[in-house]
């Protein structure tokens, strides 16, 4: 009680000692009345500039994807200097005798990761480049990081849209091959953030192929396409001879204006271009975003799923492939790329220009999918069935693999049970005791 009193007495002693009995004048009521205009408006002041501080200077505070893709991947990053450039050059020592010194984009993601570390493993030079945006939790890439760079693969941290930094790395070391893997993937996202598609699959792959065709000598190229080229195409199984001119979805119109592009930089400059259209790969260490990895962390955690399925309750189905096999698609690729033909930018003579499907030849729908991740978990899933929402999915996929086959003797050895089981088996030591939150 008594302290109480004492903080009311407290309460009523003027800010400045002195003031108190200027406050009775009728001169000093305006003088005070203008000073609190003052204070007001210093303190408005003070308090918007400090909200502006705070909104500009926390994008990383944002648990969502950035919506502006040149805030998220053109960042100032830290490269160059003896130190760096000793890195990438010991990076992309080749050890192999025949082996290939290989740049590879997106190498912190799913596929970029895995691809790198089998090339490593046979003692090809690898050099990562990736731009860790948070399309999904970066620190699942910051793991795959660390995989690879136990194993001697550095991974520098930069944007293929930063030509500068390209160049310096082409200046370091001489890449006989780009595999470009770096790209915004996802379907359905193309609807919330369409730029970041035209930023990373159309700007980014014609900057990075406006440095490859200046170097000397010119890599060869081999570079993620997409299933998602088919489109709405209804003869299946796809074949690379299929039209490709109704993409359902932007993603999938930048892969296919990908694919046109690169048909220029071959046609014009003689680079070495081989495009592969990966059939919904999926694996240990693979992507949040796609639905058996986020269908895992949902049913584990008892949240319905949403299962898709086309008009007349169809089945929606996909020709699911196994990381493994994709990877073995991928070097094969790289192995019987032919050299560019142009060098310093200028054209020497016809190169090779090639599309290839990398799919698993036998499609299951999504339901099956989620009856094989229920024995496998040991969890019954909350299926909730509804329509395919119109965001840019296909009902079905399947691919015809037949020209892989016979050039880059790609012949898939997974199916679907036994990849998932090796995929889950990673789930559940990754997230093991739910240390981690899966993103
Ligand atoms: O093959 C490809 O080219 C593409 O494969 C995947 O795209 P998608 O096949 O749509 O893979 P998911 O997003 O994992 O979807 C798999 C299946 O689950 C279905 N699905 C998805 C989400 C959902 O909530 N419910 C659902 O039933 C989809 O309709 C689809 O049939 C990748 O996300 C793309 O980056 C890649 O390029």
């Amino acid at each position: 009680m008594s302290q109480l009193k004492q903080m009311s007495h407290l309460d009523n002693i003027p800010s400045t000692p002195g003031k108190f009995k200027m406050d009775k004048s009728p001169y000093f009521n305006r003088l005070r009345f203008h000073s609190s205009l003052a204070k007001l408006t210093f303190w408005s002041f003070i308090f918007l500039a400090v909200i502006l501080i705070f909104f500009f200077r926390s994008p990383s505070s944002n648990p969502l994807p950035s919506a502006d893709p040149s805030r998220r991947s053109l960042r100032t990053y830290d490269w160059g200097g003896p130190a760096f450039e000793k890195r990438v050059r010991s990076s992309a020592r080749v050890r192999a005798r025949n082996g290939i010194s290989v740049l590879v984009t997106g190498a912190a993601g799913f596929v970029g990761t895995h691809v790198s570390a089998a090339l490593k493993r046979r003692g090809d030079g690898v050099l990562g480049l990736d731009n860790f945006n948070d399309y999904y939790d970066p620190s699942l890439k910051k793991a795959r990081q660390a995989l690879l760079e136990r194993s001697g693969i550095f991974i520098v941290e930069g944007d293929i849209n930063d030509m500068a930094l390209l160049k310096k790395l082409f200046d370091v070391v001489s890449f006989t091959h780009v595999m470009h893997l770096a790209a915004q993937a996802g379907v359905r996202y193309a609807m919330q953030n369409p730029n970041s598609y035209v930023h990373s699959n159309i700007a980014g792959l014609v900057s990075l192929l406006e440095v490859c065709k200046n170097a000397n000598p010119q890599p060869a190229i081999v570079w993620a396409s997409s299933s998602s080229v088919y489109g709405l195409n209804t003869k299946v199984p796809f074949s690379e001879k299929d039209r490709t001119d109704q993409p359902a979805s932007l993603y999938a119109a930048t892969k296919k204006a990908g694919e046109e592009i690169a048909h220029t930089y071959n046609h014009i400059y003689g680079l070495s271009l081989t495009g592969l259209r990966f059939f919904t790969v999926y694996g240990p260490w693979g992507r949040p975003d796609m639905a058996y990895f986020f269908f895992t962390r949902d049913i584990l955690n008892r949240k319905s799923i949403p299962i898709f399925e086309s008009p007349d309750h169809g089945t929606v189905a996909r020709d699911f492939t196994y990381i493994d096999d994709i990877v073995k698609g991928c070097l094969a690729a790289l192995d019987t790329a032919e050299k560019s033909t142009g060098s310093g930018g200028k054209k020497r003579g016809r190169a090779q220009l090639r599309v290839f499907n990398l799919g698993n030849t036998s499609p299951v729908p999504v339901s099956d999918l989620v009856s094989i991740l229920e024995r496998l978990l040991k969890v019954k899933a909350k299926r909730n069935i509804m329509k395919l929402p119109r965001n840019g999915d296909v009902p079905f996929t399947h691919a015809n693999i037949s020209l892989a086959q016979r050039e880059l003797g790609y012949k898939p050895t997974t199916d679907l049970q036994t990849g998932l089981k090796k995929f889950v088996r990673w789930y559940l030591s990754y997230y093991a005791g739910g240390k981690k939150a899966a993103g």
